[in-house]
């Protein structure tokens, strides 16, 4: 099971929102980090044939999509940034739907293990027009999963989604990924920090990593600093280097610094997160 992506790129008008993308991902989680505009969602519509690259291919499992679509359409489970839903179906009714309309056949006890998996069985005779925001997200995420896809890409999928939710759908995916691509595009990095294979930062376009999560974090080993200035000198601070991160204290501002050298004798060295070799990459 592999997915290409060689040479990838996407222009809307004179503005490009990818440049050169390549990428070869296999099974497990591969999260797609970036900022803001960054092109993931252009990235995973193209990967789904939403959308057609202005430059580059797609091959799935060796075959180019754009000669062969379906060879990818029939394999892959999606679900967008925004996800509408009809208000009058209940939840089930709504995923027996899609799976006709998909053509996807004995549903009947799969759509009952799926409502199970994302936590809706209690729901599930209730109609989508009185659920939550979450809620509805999960739907999504039932939807993505109905013809048992071997590539799975969720945009965004934590949006609206509480802190305990959260974290049971992020060990859903890891589970998925034993024996799947999920491509997860996000920008909040303690989406993928636990669970991802592949992290695949993006940034204006480009990508700027495809690494391990731990190749990540040796990438700024020893380039992290913590000391707390005054108010006063905090703006100066915030000018010259890359902060990760603020706390107030009674005796100032504790800053969190992402820096290759020390930047003051009164910094000391500190444990780096995904989220400081993220906003390094980003930075630089
Ligand atoms: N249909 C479109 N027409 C013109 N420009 C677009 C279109 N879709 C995206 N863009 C531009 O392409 C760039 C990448 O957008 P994209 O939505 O892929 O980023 P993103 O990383 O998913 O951002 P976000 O996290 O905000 O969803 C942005 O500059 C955006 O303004």
């Amino acid at each position: 099971m592999q997915l290409e992506l060689d040479g990838i790129g996407k222009r809307y008008g004179d503005e490009h929102a990818l440049r050169d993308v390549d990428l070869v991902l296999e099974p497990g989680v591969v999260g797609l980090l970036g900022p803001n505009g960054a092109g993931k969602s252009t990235l995973m519509r193209i990967v789904t044939t939403v959308l057609q690259p202005t430059d580059g291919r797609v091959r799935w499992n060796g075959t180019d999509v754009r000669e062969e679509p379906r060879a990818i359409r029939d394999s892959v489970g999606y679900l967008p940034q925004s996800f509408g839903v009809y208000p009058s179906l209940t939840a089930r009714e709504f995923l027996r739907y899609l799976a006709a309309i998909r053509g996807v056949s004995n549903v009947g006890e799969r759509i009952d293990d799926l409502l199970a998996l994302v936590n809706l069985e209690a729901a599930a005779d209730r109609r989508l027009g009185g659920f939550s925001g979450g809620m509805r997200q999960r739907v999504g995420i039932a939807q993505a999963l109905l013809a048992d896809p071997e590539l799975l890409v969720v945009d965004e999928p934590t949006v609206g989604l509480d802190p305990t939710e959260r974290v049971r759908f992020r060990n859903v995916l890891a589970e998925l990924a034993e024996d799947r691509i999920v491509v997860l595009s996000t920008h909040i990095v303690s989406d993928v920090e636990v669970t991802a294979s592949d992290i695949v930062l993006l940034h204006d376009g480009r990508v700027l990593a495809h690494e391990s999560p731990a190749a990540l974090l040796d990438e700024v080993e020893g380039s992290v600093w913590e000391w707390t200035v005054g108010d006063d000198d905090l703006a100066e601070v915030k000018r010259e280097y890359t902060i990760s991160g603020t706390a107030r204290r009674s005796d100032g501002v504790a800053v969190r610094v992402v820096s290759a050298s020390r930047p003051t004798p009164a910094a000391e060295p500190a444990e780096p997160t995904l989220e400081d070799a993220y906003l390094d990459a980003i930075g630089r």
